[in-house]
């Protein structure tokens, strides 16, 4: 354990309660305790950790500048160098870190003498860095908090070390499961609490799961255990542009679903000359399937013109421009946000079957009935990707959802005016939460006869490369991550009398 100059608490054993907080009450720690001769002991010089360092730098930008980690981390690593190994902890511990920020926040409760509102943020981000690897990782404790505090000590809050590591000291007394067992609900009083806390999920997403799930706790557990596992890295190969065959031939290994789908081993998909020659994407299977399901399901009449309403950033759009081109049809990709659009572009427009426009897509800038197909991939909560992004989940809001109502029952209503008597409307969303999904549907829905809905279980059954399984009742489909491997995206088909 390194010293920090100042007061050291005691050590307190596994399982013993939580002693009253750590730390001085002052803000930026404990006051020095004098030597014997008076003299202050010499700072220790924090050695270097690059690891921790960046681990850090992901957190502080998330929490200050609402940054998203998926893309700051990766931007650090390419401009700090890291060795593979230290890059590799420096991704396990920002994104295990953001992950379980609340349930880490409890436990840190329990051991400050003060309501963490009141630590300063870059020490709070400290904290529970050293949290996480006191709590989920195999590093050594005396290991942790040391490299942890030293982290202090290099940082803009040097005062606090002393603080920093009594509060570790405390939060080390005890294993993950001590902690959990002291702090979470009993599972027979409150299931969905004692769920939310130890697989470390805000409540009302708990229970919007729960609730997608028809009610079943054993589900839900799996849901949110699905939730803190990282997906492999899948590839969808642009139809007509290239081969999966190719992919395989380099490593990576088929999708479960989709025939389109390549999954990688490891590694950056960004050095593979087929996703820098736009051959190639970076695309959940479940995001495949369901562009795969707009272009499969049977419509009446000519097949010439589609519309994506919703296209950025343009994985959709690509692979439907891709099947598009195949069968002699065009994509038009409508997209509100021109830097969204100009993705969309780069994705969609080499397959030569795409034209893209920066359009609201709630006030048609298309005459009503130009389409034949038209999928709507609305914008939503991204309750579904939280696999992808670790810290959304503690971000994301009720009122979120509750405000993306209006926007999602205009953009359903306007695909159905923009689709022909006999063309199908795709309505999606990577979120499972029935705001948004079947709420939405029915909302619209009600009060019209000119719309069949269509069972979209069958329709994934021709396009997919297997069943999947549990694809629940139907007509509508909520793929999950702990049943079918992919992001919980929705899906509903409607076809226009
Ligand atoms: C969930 S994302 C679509 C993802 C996309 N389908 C893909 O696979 O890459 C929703 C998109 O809709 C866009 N959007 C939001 N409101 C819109 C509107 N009124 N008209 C058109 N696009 C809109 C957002 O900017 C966002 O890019």
């Amino acid at each position: 354990m390194s010293g920090d100059g100042g007061s050291r608490p005691g050590a307190r054993a596994a399982g013993s309660a939580p002693r009253r907080g750590a730390g001085s009450g002052q803000r930026s720690g404990g006051p020095r305790r004098a030597q014997p001769d008076g003299a202050r002991r010499p700072q220790r010089r924090a050695p270097q950790d690059p690891a921790r360092d960046t681990a850090y730098e992901v957190l502080r930008a998330v929490r200050e500048r609402d940054a998203y980690a998926n893309l700051v981390l990766p931007a650090l690593l390419r401009e700090r160098g890291l060795e593979p190994r230290d890059a590799a902890l420096a991704t396990e511990l920002a994104y295990g870190t953001l992950r379980g920020l609340g349930t880490y926040d409890a436990v840190l409760a329990a051991c400050a003498d003060r309501p963490l509102t009141r630590v300063d943020g870059p020490v709070l981000d400290v904290l529970r860095l050293g949290a996480h690897q006191l709590l989920s990782t195999r590093i050594p404790p005396h290991a942790a908090v040391s490299a942890t505090v030293d982290l202090v000590r290099r940082g803009p809050a040097r005062g606090a070390a002393g603080f920093a590591n009594a509060v570790l000291r405390r939060v080390a007394g005890r294993d993950r499961d001590e902690w959990l067992t002291e702090l979470a609900p009993a599972y027979s009083e409150d299931p969905v609490g004692n769920l939310a806390l130890t697989h470390a999920h805000p409540r009302w997403v708990a229970e919007a799961l729960r609730d997608a799930l028809d009610g079943s706790l054993e589900e839900l557990a799996a849901a949110l255990a699905a939730d803190n596992a990282r997906p492999a890295v899948t590839l969808a190969v642009r139809p007509g542009r290239a081969d999966v065959e190719e992919l395989l031939a380099d490593g990576a290994h088929p999708g479960s679903w989709s025939p389109y789908a390549a999954v990688l081993p490891g590694g950056d998909p960004g050095d593979l000359p087929e996703v820098r020659a736009g051959q190639a994407g970076v695309q959940d299977e479940g995001s495949q399937l369901v562009a795969l399901a707009a272009a499969g399901a049977a419509i009446e009449g000519p097949d010439a013109a589609w519309l994506d309403g919703c296209a950025g950033p343009g994985g959709k759009a690509a692979l439907l421009a891709g099947l598009a081109a195949g069968r002699g049809a065009r994509v038009l990709a409508a997209e509100l946000a021109p830097h969204r659009a100009r993705l969309v572009a780069q994705a969609a427009v080499p397959t030569g079957a795409a034209d893209v426009v920066v359009a609201d897509s709630t006030v048609p800038a298309w005459r009503p009935g130009a389409f034949d197909r038209v999928v709507f991939d609305v914008p939503c909560s991204g309750l579904g990707a939280l696999r992808r992004r670790p810290e959304a989940r503690w971000r994301r809001t009720p009122e979120d959802v509750a405000g993306l109502g209006p926007l999602q029952r205009a953009l359903l209503r306007s695909a159905l005016e923009a689709v022909r008597p006999g063309g199908v409307v795709t309505y999606a969303t990577c979120s499972p939460h029935r705001a948004e999904t079947r709420d939405v549907v029915e909302d619209v829905l009600a009060g019209r006869d000119d719309v069949e809905r269509i069972d979209a279980r069958a329709v994934l059954a021709a396009v997919a490369v297997r069943p999947l399984p549990a694809l629940g009742d139907g007509p509508d489909v909520q793929l999950w991550p702990h049943r079918h491997g992919t992001d919980a995206m929705y899906l509903t088909l409607l076809r226009r009398r």
